[in-house]
């Protein structure tokens, strides 16, 4: 196929989207369809001369958002559209072409994810309306993970829960850590060995791979295990739930709104969701801000040294995603928590590796395992499996 991959990636009230060549480092059209259904909905992006565009889209829907998104892929054809799929349950291992049956399967799925399949599935929905002679490939976040032995997917619950409910460990970002640890095996010397991978942006999660398969990852049944996010808590003792319930009265949706929405760097900085800011206010002496970036440093490297036990030989560690790209406080923290690991971070080099940058960050003759930052390629790499899925269908 050389026509290029149209990539959607929908939620609740946005579409990101990028139109990419077979040759994956040619210039991309891309952008941000926002606050989809009010009236401050707008498109955002580049045009191919890598000049910005703001587009006000008042009360658009999704298919709105999708028709405005074409207008604006300067006459190029799309060959077939891939869609990130977060939930893809046990059903999914790799990308699927959609059909009605696929579709059935991700909306079986939507109960596992309630705050990001739905809008999956209506992006779908749009895309098919507005390109229904294109062939459209799902490309699910827990795929990649499904080579988690049991001993790292189950929990320590009935078994019913798992074998009638669906009850385990699935993980996401599978397509971020897939790429970022095969990037790193062609990059290192030592190949495809043991990497853990952190993938810090607005969701965070770790990974642990060996050969290029996930053998565990911090996430869960859904997005919500692990490390500190944004507005998530990550891990709380189990027994919270019930706690709130019984002690405050709060219903379900009010205990699942506040550790999804309410939680993670808000609620500990009581300030903000981005990590750039608490920086800054953590820089400028504000406890709460120090108190969160404290928190996020230390459940990274606590998940870091637990991931470890995974995997036969420790080859290295990498940083992706907006915070794991960008923040050299972070990284420093995190390894600084790491000691007994036998990393060691050159600090010009970390200093320097920002905005996009590729590198190792090892000081000069060091042995021992490795520190990477691998800017990450989601959207390329849906674009990759989506061509892969339209050419070899099964
Ligand atoms: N220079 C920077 N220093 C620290 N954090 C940064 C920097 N640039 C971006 N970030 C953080 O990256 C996070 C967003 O990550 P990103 O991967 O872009 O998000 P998404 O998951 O929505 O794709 C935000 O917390 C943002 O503050
Ligand atoms: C699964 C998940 O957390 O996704 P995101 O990082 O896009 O929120
Ligand atoms: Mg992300």
């Amino acid at each position: 196929m050389n026509a290029p991959v149209l990539v959607i990636n929908c939620g609740s009230s946005s579409i990101k989207y990028a139109l990419i060549d077979s040759d994956p480092q040619a210039p991309r059209l891309a952008g941000l369809a926002e606050r989809l259904g009010s009236s401050d909905a707008r498109l955002k992006g580049k045009n191919s001369a890598g000049e910005s565009f703001t587009q006000p889209l008042p009360n658009a829907d999704h298919a709105e958002a999708l028709n405005a998104i074409l207008q604006r892929l300067e006459g190029r054809v799309p060959g077939a559209v891939g869609h990130r799929i977060v939930h893809g349950g046990e059903h999914f291992t790799q990308a699927a072409l959609v059909d009605d049956s696929v579709i059935e399967a991700i909306e079986t799925t939507a109960a596992l994810a309630p705050l990001h399949n739905p809008a999956n599935l209506a992006g779908i929905a749009a895309t098919r309306k507005v390109f229904p002679e294109l062939p459209q490939v799902a490309v699910f976040d827990t795929a990649f993970h499904q080579t988690l032995p049991p001993r790292a997917y189950r929990y320590a619950l009935p078994e019913a829960l798992y074998t009638e409910h669906g009850i385990r460990r699935y993980g996401f970002h599978g397509t971020s850590h897939a790429f970022v640890s095969q990037r790193a095996g062609e990059l290192s010397s030592r190949g495809a060995g043991g990497w853990l991978t952190a993938h810090l942006g607005n969701g965070c999660s770790t990974a642990a791979v060996w050969n290029n398969q996930s053998l565990d990852t911090s996430m869960g049944l859904t997005p919500l295990e692990g490390l500190v996010m944004g507005t998530r808590s990550g891990d709380v003792d189990p027994g919270l739930h019930a706690h709130l319930h019984r002690q405050l009265g709060w219903s379900v949706d009010e205990i699942d709104n506040v550790l999804n929405k309410q939680s993670g760097l808000l609620g500990l900085s009581g300030l903000t969701n981005d990590m750039r800011e608490v920086e800054d206010q953590a820089m400028a002496g504000h406890p709460g801000a120090k108190l969160a970036l404290d928190v996020f440093c230390y459940r990274i490297a606590k998940s870091l040294a637990a991931l470890s036990c995974a995997l036969p030989t420790l080859d290295g560690v990498i940083f992706t995603g907006g915070i794991g790209e960008n923040s050299p406080i972070v990284r420093r923290e995190v390894l600084a928590l790491l000691p007994h690991f036998g990393f060691s971070l050159d600090e010009a080099a970390n200093e320097a590796t920002i905005r996009g940058k590729e590198g190792k960050l090892d000081s000069a003759g060091h042995s021992g395992p490795e520190v990477w930052v691998i800017p990450t390629d989601e959207e390329g790499r849906i674009a990759m499996e989506t061509r892969h899925c339209v050419e070899t269908p099964e």
